[in-house]
């Protein structure tokens, strides 16, 4: 079964379309990257199908239902997003932060157990950031923040996970470290990458957007191409495979380059 589909759908901002009749489809367990200039609408269709948005038209599906039918509770149980809207304005604690990731699975007045806890410290854990379940969130840097962020996301357990640029803030170790932490997950994964070699990395398809449609859809091998390079970035590159992984690794080089 597709475990999140997007149906027709449409968005618009100030009467322009930004997203422009979008159909996709995320198959259960699957790894999935989107990939695409900047501004040609990555953000707008994750918060359409994180439910930040109402699409103008269409639908998205999660697990065949229409997820506008679906209680928040319910969503949250879900979906786990890591976004780029983290502007908390009040203070809390790492810890205060990591641990709402298991709001889906309590009740109203429920307060947190000694298996919240423990499954909290696990997912800090896990992006290396064991010693800072006391620290305030404000005063961490961005890539810390990233860190706390997709600890949450780990926390919260949910069969899909949404993800707009995992990788932005981070160093390379960690770049690597989280992509293999929410790989290992082996969840339904949909993601916005600007990386194009974690792309080639991680992803089993990806997606290729353009002024707010899909343009192209398949494997790395598939899509990762001089051609789509040139032809939806603008860009010359070259591609190779990277002799340790054995997948694809491009690399880019300016038409004002000039060996000697
Ligand atoms: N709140 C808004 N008001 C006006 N325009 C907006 C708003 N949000 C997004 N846009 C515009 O919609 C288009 C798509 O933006 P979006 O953030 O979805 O792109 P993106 O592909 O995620 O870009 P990037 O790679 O730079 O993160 C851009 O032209 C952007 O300026």
């Amino acid at each position: 079964m597709d475990r999140l589909e997007v149906s027709d759908l449409e968005f618009s901002i100030d009467d322009k379309k930004i997203i422009d009749n979008i159909n996709l489809c995320v198959k259960e367990n699957k790894f999935v990257g989107l990939i695409g200039p900047n501004g040609c609408g990555k953000s707008t269709l994750l918060k359409n199908i994180y439910r930040l948005y109402k699409p103008h038209k269409g639908a998205i599906y999660l697990n065949g239902t229409n997820i506008e039918k679906i209680k928040n509770k319910e969503i949250a149980k879900n979906m786990s997003v890591v976004s780029q809207e983290n502007n908390h304005q009040f203070d809390f604690t790492v810890k205060e932060i990591v641990l709402m990731g298991r709001y889906a699975h309590k009740g109203l007045l429920d307060s947190n157990t000694e298996k919240d806890e423990e499954i909290a410290f696990d997912s800090l854990e896990r992006v290396g950031l064991k010693d800072f379940y006391d620290r305030s969130f404000l005063s961490l840097s961005g890539g810390e923040k990233q860190r706390v962020l997709i600890a949450r996301a780990l926390t919260q357990n949910a069969k899909t996970i949404i993800l707009d640029e995992p990788t932005n803030h981070l160093d390379i170790k960690y770049q690597l470290q989280i992509m293999d932490v929410i790989k290992s997950l082996k969840v339904t994964t949909f993601a916005a990458i600007h990386d194009f070699n974690i792309a080639s990395n991680y992803c089993d398809y990806i997606y290729v957007m353009e002024k707010g449609k899909i343009k192209y859809f398949g494997t790395p091998e598939k899509v990762l191409t001089k051609k789509i390079f040139e032809e939806v970035f603008g860009v010359k590159s070259h591609i190779s495979k990277n002799p340790f992984t054995n997948k694809i690794h491009i690399s880019f080089y300016s038409d004002c380059y000039n060996p000697v």
